[in-house]
């Protein structure tokens, strides 16, 4: 991996403003997915480092709370520009520890600096509430406060935008925030520590810790210091931080699992609805939380769509995310792999037909073909579980509530798609969607300016928009009387 800037590439974490090994010395080694060649080693850190991070992080809120909203923004916007201006840097860095295509991760370095952009200016628009007063002596208004050290566990999924859709409206708000990124993926999270130190983002603001996931979550849920904890993985392991948060009752935001339903009705343009599916179920090899895991096509339409789709699908290319025009990486690991063979065996054994899309059918290692499944039912476990790979199944239906009905069957509720033209059909389905975000003739949904997040298993609160920074703040009622 050749860096433009070398420095970008640390292999210790960074707290209160320096860089530091374990205590221990032990350290953890960051393996390439799309070779599992061993690219760097970063520090397993544990209780005593978490410990040391929360303390710089409470004393230094004290003076970050303390600057206007105008000097916090301006930081802000220097750690954007640095971010803009290390996109290569950063994009070759997250392709080599997540796989990803070059193309795509470019693409996340600019949204994850979108949202510091963003939340640099949301921070001057934290606005307060005057009440009328319930009494004639009475005058009543409203603050909102940061809410002091907050916390954030991230996947590796987006290693950098995770961190950068916390962090932003973390430290606009005047919090903290000590960061433990997935051990998948911590060097795109250590150069942005970097990046956050050149930008002068003051000692103990931003902090990052790598390691042992369940010493430091421990830390992070139970120090009655840290008083927000943000999460972004999978269900079972948010349910745990929740518990863990319980006795020191913090404010959480939590952005779990989901089983993207994705319908394409028959009045829909088929064209837009392949080229919004293919984005939708293959960004990033099918490893997001709001790609499509369910493809619901209307009877009259279901064999050209899928004639569509099947050619579109062929044109994918699977490969190392460094090589010219390579569409699809690597999965993360083996796990994710097997995930995936495990979702296409179950279907198989029940009836689905496997269609082929590409003359190889098993590249080895962490590299899996797109595969594209017909005579799908709900009895397949895809049906209620999220595959995070590149597996397409194509469910046939006729009625528009039987569709609805089946969409809303499951304990998920992130993101829904849908392609149709007929105007009154569209808001009754947007309404009956039960998810927090639903793309309508659109695969793409994802942006700095709107509320990210779910219902139901798919977790609490919004990231992003104007609404994300309220995350981040407590109100607070005065009372005073003149
Ligand atoms: N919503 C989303 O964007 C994501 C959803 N997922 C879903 O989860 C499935 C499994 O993926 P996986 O990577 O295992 O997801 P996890 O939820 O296990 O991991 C996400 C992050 O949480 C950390 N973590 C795990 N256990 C704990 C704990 N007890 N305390 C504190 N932190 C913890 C992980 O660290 P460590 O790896 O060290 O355990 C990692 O940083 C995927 O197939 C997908 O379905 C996964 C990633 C992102
Ligand atoms: O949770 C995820 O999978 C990452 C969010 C993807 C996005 O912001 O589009």
């Amino acid at each position: 991996m050749q860096l433009l800037d070398p420095t970008l590439f640390r292999e210790q974490c960074y707290i209160n403003g320096f860089w530091q090994d374990a205590d221990s010395g032990e350290r953890l080694a960051v393996v390439n997915p799309a070779n599992n060649e061993v690219v760097a080693h970063v520090p397993i850190m544990g209780e005593s480092e978490t410990k040391r991070a929360i303390e710089a992080a409470k004393v230094a809120q004290l003076s970050w709370r303390a600057l206007t909203a105008q000097e916090r923004s301006s930081k802000l916007k220097a750690w954007f520009m640095l971010l803009i201006a290390h996109q290569e840097d950063l994009a070759l860095l997250m392709t080599t520890e997540q796989g990803k295509p070059l193309s795509e991760a470019r693409g996340e370095v600019k949204y994850a600096a979108s949202f510091i952009e963003w939340f640099a200016e949301e921070a001057k628009r934290v606005y307060g509430e005057t009440i009328p007063g319930h009494q004639a002596d009475k005058r009543l208004m409203v603050i909102k406060q940061a809410v002091g050290v907050a916390a954030a566990i991230t996947p590796w999924n987006f290693p950098a935008a995770m961190i950068t859709r916390k962090a932003a409206p973390a430290l606009a708000a005047g919090c903290t925030m000590v960061v433990k990124p997935a051990p998948d993926t911590p060097l795109t999270a250590l150069a942005l520590a970097e990046l956050a130190h050149r930008a002068g983002i003051p000692a103990g603001v931003f902090n990052v810790v790598t390691g042992d996931a369940v010493s430091i979550g421990k830390q992070l849920c139970m120090s009655p210091d840290v008083r927000k904890l943000s999460f972004t993985g999978s269900t079972p392991v948010g349910v745990t931080l929740m518990q863990q948060c319980a006795p020191t009752l913090k404010k959480m935001s939590l952005e779990l699992g989901g089983n993207a339903p994705f319908i394409v009705f028959n009045d829909a343009d088929i064209d837009a609805a392949v080229e919004g599916a293919m984005v939708a179920k293959y960004r990033n090899a099918g490893q997001t939380c709001v790609c499509a895991n369910r493809l619901y096509i209307q009877e009259g339409i279901y064999d050209v769509f899928v004639e569509k789709f099947v050619a579109a699908v062929s044109k994918l290319k699977v490969g190392i995310g460094t090589e010219e025009g390579v569409t699809i990486g690597p999965l993360i690991n083996g796990a994710a792999v097997d995930k995936v063979k495990h979702h296409l065996e179950d279907a198989l054994a029940k009836g689905a037909q496997l269609i082929p899309t590409h003359n190889e059918s098993d590249l080895g290692g962490n590299f899996i073909m797109p595969l594209i499944l017909t005579h799908v039912d709900s009895r397949m476990l895809f049906a209620t579980e999220e595959t995070f790979g590149p597996l397409a199944p194509l469910f046939k239906f006729s009625d528009v509530d039987d569709v609805i009905h089946q969409a809303n069957d499951t304990e998920f509720g992130l993101a829904a798609y849908f392609y149709g033209r007929d105007l009154s059909l569209i808001w009754k389905v947007a309404e009956a969607l039960e998810y927090g975000m639903v793309g309508v003739n659109t695969g793409v949904i994802s942006t700095e300016v709107a509320p990210f997040g779910g219902i139901k298993s798919s977790g609490l609160g919004r990231e992003g928009s104007r609404h994300g920074i309220d995350e981040y703040l407590e109100m607070k009622y005065i009372c005073m009387s003149v």
